[in-house]
């Protein structure tokens, strides 16, 4: 789980500049290692038009061995096969999720460490942590958490593979990994540039770095 968590995409048709397929496309060449299609806000596509899409970046994902996790919609994640789901606090009953989808990667979003804490009794595989920086892409975020939110967690001995998200780019990244964080998730750094391969070989690069030295 750990070594998937290092550069994990995020995105959905709302966040691209360009085709989103092309988007993802690009992102996988460049190196990321996990996507999360997250069809959300204004403008999301819903129905058809989202099982559609979710199918041609489920495909691009399963032919370069990434795993493909569905945000929230767990009855599109098992229409899909997805490889597993991302949910948050509001999504319904962990627990009840787990038994739903059985072996499939569960991943939690957790703001303290009492749903930290929640979410390993509860069965997750990675918990995303944020926000830790300012971000504009998900307009209802809790108050910035900050990379002391992973460091808190480790110090209070939360072993399970940790992600951080929101606001994050290469400038930024370093301290995230440095508070224990196995990896960064993020949005708008590759689906916002008109060169995503560039962006996501950059980001790994600097990621990669930031684990050598730390
Ligand atoms: C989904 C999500 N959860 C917390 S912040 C956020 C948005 C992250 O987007 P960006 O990487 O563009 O800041
Ligand atoms: C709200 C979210 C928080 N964290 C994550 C992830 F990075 F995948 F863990 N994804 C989300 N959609
Ligand atoms: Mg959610």
């Amino acid at each position: 789980m750990k070594k998937h968590l290092k550069l994990y995409f995020v995105m959905g048709s709302v966040n691209c500049l360009k085709n989103p397929v092309e988007v993802l496309s690009e992102a996988i060449d460049g190196g990321i290692t996990m996507f999360q299609y997250r069809e959300k806000g204004k403008g999301a596509l819903e129905g058809e038009d989202k099982l559609q899409l979710g199918k041609k970046l489920q495909s691009l994902c399963n032919q370069n061995n990434i795993p493909f996790i569905v945000n929230d919609d767990i009855n599109l994640a098992l229409e899909l096969d997805a490889d597993g789901i991302h949910i948050g606090q509001e999504d319904g009953d962990v627990s009840k999720i787990r038994k739903f989808i059985g072996r499939k990667i569960l991943g939690v979003s957790a703001h303290d460490l009492s749903e930290a804490t929640e979410a390993v009794k509860t069965g997750a595989n990675y918990i995303g942590v944020g926000p830790m920086y300012e971000t504009k892409t998900k307009l209802d975020t809790n108050e910035v958490a900050g990379p002391d939110m992973i460091r808190q967690l480790r110090q209070n001995n939360i072993e399970i593979p940790i992600v951080g998200i929101g606001g994050i780019n290469q400038q930024n990244l370093k301290p995230v990994i440095n508070a224990g964080a196995d990896g960064v998730a993020l949005i708008s750094a590759i689906s916002s540039l008109k060169q995503p391969r560039e962006a996501a070989s950059n980001l790994i690069e600097s990621i990669n770095d930031s684990f050598v030295n730390e």
